[in-house]
């Protein structure tokens, strides 16, 4: 009798039965990888690495290979990058046919491919078991008073305490499904699914783009702040908002700003701010974009990424105070929480957000990440609002039948 398992059937194949076997396979041979989705597209791109690379504390992203980049918030940490060893693209249900050599390589390995085990049994992140979160427990609307109260004694001007909430995973999660319910809830999003054996297990639907680059030529990036609800049918157009949210975004602008002014570059041109949508969120976003050949800045994309981050969309300004701030008072590691992530250098673009609207997931719970920007007009119980919001763009897809079951 042939004991040989059987050669996998990609043909006859779904996308999320390809992508759960395939990923099932990295986890037992503990490669890392990123899923994601760019907004307003509908390619679901896969990177698989036989091991991670550590970059620099400033890469030059420009001269990276095919990759995807993952790195923690705080500056002076370990940045990650993951090289395409394997890269796969889905559409409509369906395995892309392969257009690059890459591709091809890594279609020839699937079409070799004998799953280690037989159907769709893909668990998350069971080597990443040996992870833990630790915090201090926090009092959030403490934590926003004495942000206010610095402010008031002109440590800085802006904050943007963070703080996070613990939720246990049902037995029957599965972090594929929950990556293609947020993929079908936020077009406009950046969904993304990272996995990395001893770094940690990350998904998350993020509206903020940090730093792209366009064929090599156009640099773009977005100041965001303000916070409301979207309610479904809301006229975008005619939003009001209050002075303190458009001071805070004001004050990301001026960030942005501020770092074109530190390398000379005049001739940005800026948009905005406008109401933007964000899932079940709406904020104020005004966009930036450089022509890189013309204010001959072949490497704008990393030299301002290494300028923005981290933006006072997350962090605070001027920078410093905030930052020491964040860490003596927040008590506990944001670790990839407000860093950024994304594919580099994939048909010659860099699509690179800041990691937001995310969790971080363990074996049997998620820990769930969100932060509000806090000004002098803050009023801390609706800072405290805004992070649950936060938290259900979320909370609302990934564990719907969860919460609608009870
Ligand atoms: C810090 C977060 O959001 C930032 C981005 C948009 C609006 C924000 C705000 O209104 O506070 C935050 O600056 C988060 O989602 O955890």
């Amino acid at each position: 009798m042939d004991t040989t398992p059987p050669v996998f059937t990609l043909k006859r194949s779904s996308d999320t039965e390809i992508l759960t076997t395939i990923l099932n396979e990295a986890s037992v041979n503990e490669f890392p990888f990123a899923l994601w989705r760019l907004p307003n597209t509908t390619v679901k791109n896969l990177i698989i690495s036989n091991q991670y690379q550590k970059l620099t504390e400033k890469p030059v992203i420009e001269e990276l290979n095919t990759g995807f980049i993952f790195a923690p918030f705080d500056k002076k940490k370990e940045k990650i990058f993951l090289p395409a060893d394997y890269f796969f693209r889905f559409e409509n249900g369906q395995l892309k046919p392969p257009s690059t050599p890459l591709e091809i390589s890594s279609n020839t390995w699937l079409e070799n491919f004998k799953p280690a085990k037989d159907g769709i049994n893909y668990k998350i992140a069971s080597y990443n078991k040996q992870l833990s979160f630790q915090s201090v427990p926090l009092d959030y609307i403490e934590l926003v008073r004495s942000g206010i109260a610095e402010i008031q004694n002109g440590s800085f001007e802006k904050v943007v305490p963070s703080r996070t909430k613990h939720v246990p995973l049902p037995d029957d999660f599965d972090i594929v499904k929950a990556f293609e319910k947020l993929c079908s809830a936020y077009p406009h999003a950046l969904v993304s699914f990272v996995n990395i054996p001893s770094v940690g297990t990350w998904l998350g639907a993020t509206p903020e783009v940090l730093v792209s680059v366009e064929d090599k030529t156009i640099f773009r990036t977005v100041a965001l702040a303000g916070t409301q609800r979207y309610k479904e049918g809301m006229n975008l157009k005619s939003i009001a908002w209050t002075q303190k949210d458009i001071e805070e975004q004001a004050l990301v602008e001026l960030y942005i700003i501020s770092c074109f002014k530190k390398i000379r570059l005049r001739e940005y041109e800026e948009h905005g701010p406008k109401t933007s949508i964000a899932g079940n969120l709406i904020h104020l976003k005004s966009d930036f974009m450089v022509d890189m050949k013309a204010t001959n800045f072949p490497q704008l994309g990393s030299i301002m990424l290494d300028l923005l981050h981290p933006t006072s969309a997350v962090c605070g300004m001027p920078l410093q105070p905030a930052t020491d701030f964040i860490k003596q008072r927040e008590g506990y590691d944001r670790s990839f929480y407000a860093g950024y992530l994304g594919p580099v250098n994939i048909d010659s673009n860099i699509n690179i957000f800041v990691n937001l609207r995310c969790m971080q997931i363990f074996k049997t719970d998620a820990i769930l990440y969100a932060g509000a920007g806090v000004t002098i007009d803050s009023i801390p119980e609706l800072e405290l609002e805004e992070t649950e919001m936060k938290f259900n763009t979320l909370l609302n897809v990934v564990f719907q039948d969860a919460i609608s079951s009870h």
